[in-house]
């Protein structure tokens, strides 16, 4: 059966064994897996066969960002990988994006989502302003989700905040994928566009990443069937 719910927890370990640990404890019908810069350097890519041995969709969040055919040839390698999401920065381009979406086409059957990073979650106005960006976190998604559903991607990573405007402007089949989601009382920590699991889902979210409010709980498996609960997802 596959998985029935939206969230996604992210695996942000420094080692292997404490990420197949803690997959071990979850339910690949109440949860998909990410896999991020952290564990990938870690482990390398045997992390998504025993992810998917366990039964999981893996998203690989690398956020590659480079020249196109560079790009292009490594979302070519996640996608022999079998991972069921890949991301790229928008700010990488329209040709690297472009040049991405075509390495997968060429794919026969090809079944992996790629979806392109607008503004980091972490990243409020004066961040923005500080890298040459003069204009509102909003505008500034809007922009680079508009250059990338033009560009080919299937959806875009977002704050949920922006889940609404992307989801009227770019239509409700362009994938929304919000991290920085954090449930009333947890830690905001580095995050700074934040919204609840119901909000997100509310405002158009497609799928929700959650990493400490999950992996740091005391109760992880309790938190995740919480929150899942709470979307009136009950497996
Ligand atoms: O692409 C991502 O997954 C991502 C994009 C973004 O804008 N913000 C963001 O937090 N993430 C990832 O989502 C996860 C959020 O983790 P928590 O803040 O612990 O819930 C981390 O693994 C981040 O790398």
């Amino acid at each position: 059966m596959s998985c029935q719910s939206p969230i996604v927890v992210a695996l942000d370990y420094p080692t292997m064994t404490q990420s197949i640990e803690m997959a071990k404890q979850l339910d690949p019908k109440q949860c998909r897996v990410k896999v991020g810069k952290e564990l990938f350097t870690t482990s390398g890519p045997v992390i998504l066969d025993e992810l998917h041995k366990l039964g999981f969709e893996v998203f690989l969040d690398l956020k590659f960002h480079d020249i196109p055919n560079t790009v292009a040839n490594a979302v070519d390698v996640a996608a022999r990988a079998g991972v069921w999401m890949v991301n790229v920065h928008a700010s990488g381009g329209r040709r690297m994006m472009e040049a991405s979406a075509n390495a997968l086409q060429q794919r026969m059957d090809n079944k992996t989502l790629l979806i392109a990073v607008t503004v980091l979650t972490s990243m409020d106005q004066s961040d923005l302003r500080e890298v040459g960006i003069d204009v509102t976190p909003e505008q500034h998604v809007k922009r680079l989700a508009a250059l990338a559903k033009s560009s080919g991607m299937d959806g875009v990573v977002c704050s949920a905040q922006e889940s609404s405007m992307l989801s009227t402007e770019l239509g409700k089949d362009f994938v929304l994928v919000t991290p920085g989601i954090r449930p009333k009382g947890a830690a905001q920590g580095d995050q700074k566009r934040i919204m609840t699991p119901a909000e997100a889902m509310s405002a158009g979210s497609h799928y929700l990443v959650m990493g400490r409010p999950i992996t740091q709980s005391p109760d992880p498996i309790a938190t995740l069937t919480e929150v899942n609960r709470t979307l009136g997802v009950h497996v």
